[in-house]
C-alpha cells in the first residue's frame, strides 16, 4: 500500500498490519498511529524511531527482549512469528550444521549472561558466517554499547518490515 492508504487506516487496522514491525511490540504501532497522517515512508519510520529513542533504558532493554533468539528454541519448536521465520530462515539459521548450532547455542547464553538480554541483529541484511562472527565479537562489548548496538539493529529490523508493507520513492532507495 502507499502512505496515503496506510494514512487512512482506522486505528484496529493500523495495529493488525504494522504490529510486529518491531517485534512482539504492538504498543510501539498503537502510539505511532497517533502521529498520522505521515507524509512518506520516511516519516512513518522516524516516528518509530523516535519513540524508541524516547524510552528509558529499561524499555529499550524490553524491545531487546521481545526477540528471539536466533536459531534458539522459538525456531526449532515452530512458534517463531511470520517476520521472524521467514528472516531467520534467509540468513540460513534453520540450516546449520551441528558445529555451527552448538556454537550459536553457547554464544547466544552467553550474551544473555552477561547482558541480561539477547543478541539482536537484522538477519536480512546478513549471513550466518557473519552472524557468528558479530555474535562472538560483540559478547565482549560494555553493556550500553551493546544496548544501543542491538536498538540500532531492531531499527533496521523494522525498516526491512515496514518496506515489505508499504511502497513508494522514499522505500526504494533505503
Ligand atoms: N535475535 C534476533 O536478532 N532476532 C531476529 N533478527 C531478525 O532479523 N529477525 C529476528 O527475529
Amino acid at each position: 500500500m502507499d502512505i496515503a492508504a496506510v494514512n487512512a487506516l482506522p486505528y484496529e487496522d493500523f495495529v493488525n498490519i504494522f504490529g510486529n514491525v518491531v517485534e512482539k511490540c504492538p504498543i510501539i504501532t498503537a502510539a505511532v498511529w497517533s502521529r498520522r497522517p505521515f507524509v512518506n515512508f520516511t516519516a512513518l519510520e522516524a516516528a518509530i524511531s523516535e519513540f524508541i529513542d524516547g524510552l528509558p533504558e529499561s524499555g529499550k532493554e524490553g524491545i531487546l527482549r521481545c526477540h528471539p533468539d536466533l536459531a534458539g528454541r522459538d525456531l526449532h519448536g515452530g512458534t517463531l512469528t511470520r517476520e521472524s521465520r521467514e528472516e531467520q530462515a534467509g540468513a540460513g539459521m534453520d540450516a546449520l550444521n551441528s558445529v555451527e548450532a552448538s556454537n550459536m547455542a553457547r554464544l547466544n547464553e552467553e550474551y544473555k549472561e552477561r547482558f541480561g538480554f539477547p543478541f539482536v541483529i537484522c538477519a536480512r541484511m546478513t549471513d550466518k558466517v557473519n552472524i557468528l562472527r558479530q555474535l562472538s565479537e560483540r559478547c565482549r562489548n560494555e553493556r550500553s554499547v551493546e544496548r544501543a548496538r542491538g536498538i540500532e539493529e531492531v531499527k533496521k529490523i523494522c525498516r526491512v518490515r515496514l518496506q515489505a508493507l508499504v511502497v513508494g520513492e522514499a522505500s526504494n532507495k533505503l
